[in-house]
């Protein structure tokens, strides 16, 4: 079976998708979102900037329509999330799989984003951004993390460079660095596969 990987992050709208998509294009991997809530679909945005014969974009299992916490959002269309109706898209592919805000994110009044990482033991990449505030958010996520004993691949940095914010999150995780996002004007085809070719040049599956 090859490697699955869990896109999460401190907050939402941390650029998730856009790593998503990144790690996507890198891997030729297949991409699934589990739970969608709000439009646009996060996986039509993955599908417009990942072109390779081989990806493949899996159904979601909860697509809602209200852009909320999903589990406010289901309860709005009267409906419950239920881990056990998650269930991994069959593929022999690398899988990307997406989480919805940050790990916290509840889907339902029990359980949170990050029992999905834990109930198909996939190993997370977290997405930390920069912005004055984001050591904090990236500490408690990674203190939760590990008190989960969730296994994680690595960090990337989304934003503007600053190592002194990269450099003690670092320290104090013990994660490897895997990619820096810089901000970019505009999100396109091109931008993804540079980065996508920049994370292959240091991109190893141990
Ligand atoms: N480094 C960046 N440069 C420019 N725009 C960015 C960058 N990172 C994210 N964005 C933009 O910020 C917005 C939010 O990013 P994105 O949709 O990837 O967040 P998300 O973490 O996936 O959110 P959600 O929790 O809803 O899934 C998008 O319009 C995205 O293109
Ligand atoms: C709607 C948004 N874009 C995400 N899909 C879900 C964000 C969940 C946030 C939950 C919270 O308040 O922490
Ligand atoms: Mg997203």
């Amino acid at each position: 079976m090859s490697k699955s990987y869990f896109i999460t992050a401190i907050h939402t709208d941390s650029g998730k998708t856009l790593v998503s998509s990144i790690f996507t294009q890198a891997l030729h991997a297949d991409y699934w979102k589990p739970i969608q809530a709000g439009y646009p679909r996060d996986t039509d945005t993955v599908m417009k900037f990942v072109h390779n014969n081989k990806s493949r974009f899996h159904k979601e299992a909860y697509l809602l329509q209200a852009p909320m916490s999903p589990h406010a959002a289901a309860r709005l269309e009267h409906i419950e999330i239920h881990l056990d109706n998650i269930l991994m898209p069959r593929t022999e592919n690398t899988l990307i799989v997406e989480g919805a805000g940050g790990i916290l994110a509840p889907i339902s009044d029990t359980q949170f984003v990050i029992d999905i990482a834990a109930k198909f033991k996939l190993e997370v990449i977290l997405v930390c951004n920069i912005y004055l505030g984001s050591i904090n958010h990236s500490l408690l996520t990674i203190n939760e993390l590990k008190r989960r004993k969730i296994k994680v691949k690595g960090i990337v940095f989304n934003g503007p460079e600053n190592t002194e914010t990269e450099d003690i999150i670092l320290k104090h995780s013990g994660y490897p660095y895997l990619l820096r996002v810089k901000q970019e004007k505009k999100i396109t085809q091109e931008v993804v596969n540079r980065y996508a070719i920049e994370l292959m040049s240091t991109w190893s599956e141990k």
